[in-house]
């Protein structure tokens, strides 16, 4: 079946960006905020540019495949990450909760090539206690890798709306990635891993604290 901009194939994007914060869309349907055609006619020009005919048959419906591609890559810019940390709960638990190995896949803003790794996510709750689902920070992670990212920026957007939405006495975020921008073209090396923190709160001015939370990250 030729796939096309206005298929079920919408509906799937749609769920994706719903699947981001639980159900709620913040941005509306997808094809009000992600031009199809025009992502369509951009690549073709990218075919005809590096000698391909995008008129024979692998690469018909290319095109509509990527753009419709990049626009589930991309789904994350239309969400409101505030909104995946809406649920909290009291729990009166006032040490360290830490996510290890949530598997990361972005796109460098530079390349476009996909970056991947694993992110670990702490946080110290505040004097309140209140926690949050730890789904929800796999979630977080999600809505802020499928937008154009460097992997510092990503690092330290989740930390930071983890620090105002939760106001938690700390929070560590490590990203640990590779990036195919390095390993598939230029300096072509392949399996260097990129290492990101961002440590807020008591977890930054407590160095004993952070030692313990890092020792539980990165243990090898
Ligand atoms: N700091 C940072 N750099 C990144 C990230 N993703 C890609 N880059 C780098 O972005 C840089 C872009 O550098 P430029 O010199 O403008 O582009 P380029 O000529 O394609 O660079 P080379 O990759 O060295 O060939 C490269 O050094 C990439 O390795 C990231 O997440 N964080
Ligand atoms: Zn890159």
């Amino acid at each position: 079946m030729a796939a096309s901009a206005t298929e079920p194939g919408d509906d799937a994007l749609d769920y994706i960006a719903a699947r981001l914060i639980n159900g709620k869309l913040t941005g509306g349907p997808v094809e009000d905020s992600v031009d199809l055609p025009r992502i369509e006619k951009a690549v073709r020009e990218i075919l005809i540019a590096v000698g391909e005919d995008p008129d024979r048959d692998g690469l018909r419906q290319t095109p509509a495949r990527v753009a419709r591609a990049y626009a589930e890559l991309f789904a994350g810019l239309r969400v409101d990450p505030a909104q995946v940390l809406s649920t909290t709960f009291e729990a009166n638990h006032q040490e360290l909760v830490l996510v290890r190995d949530i598997d990361v896949m972005s796109l460098c803003e530079h390349h476009l090539l996909p970056f991947r790794g694993s992110a670990h996510i702490g946080y110290i709750p505040g004097p309140d206690g209140r926690i949050t689902g730890l789904s929800k920070l796999a979630r977080l992670v999600e809505v802020y890798a499928r937008r154009p990212q460097v992997q510092e920026r990503l690092t330290s957007q989740i930390a930071d709306l983890l620090m105002s939405k939760l106001a938690p006495r700390g929070v560590i975020v490590v990203l640990e990635c590779e990036h195919m921008c390095m390993a598939m073209r230029g300096i072509q090396k392949s399996g260097a891993q990129t290492i990101t923190s961002a440590v807020r709160g008591t977890l930054q001015n407590d160095a004993k604290s952070r030692a313990e939370a890092m020792a539980l990250i990165l243990p090898r």
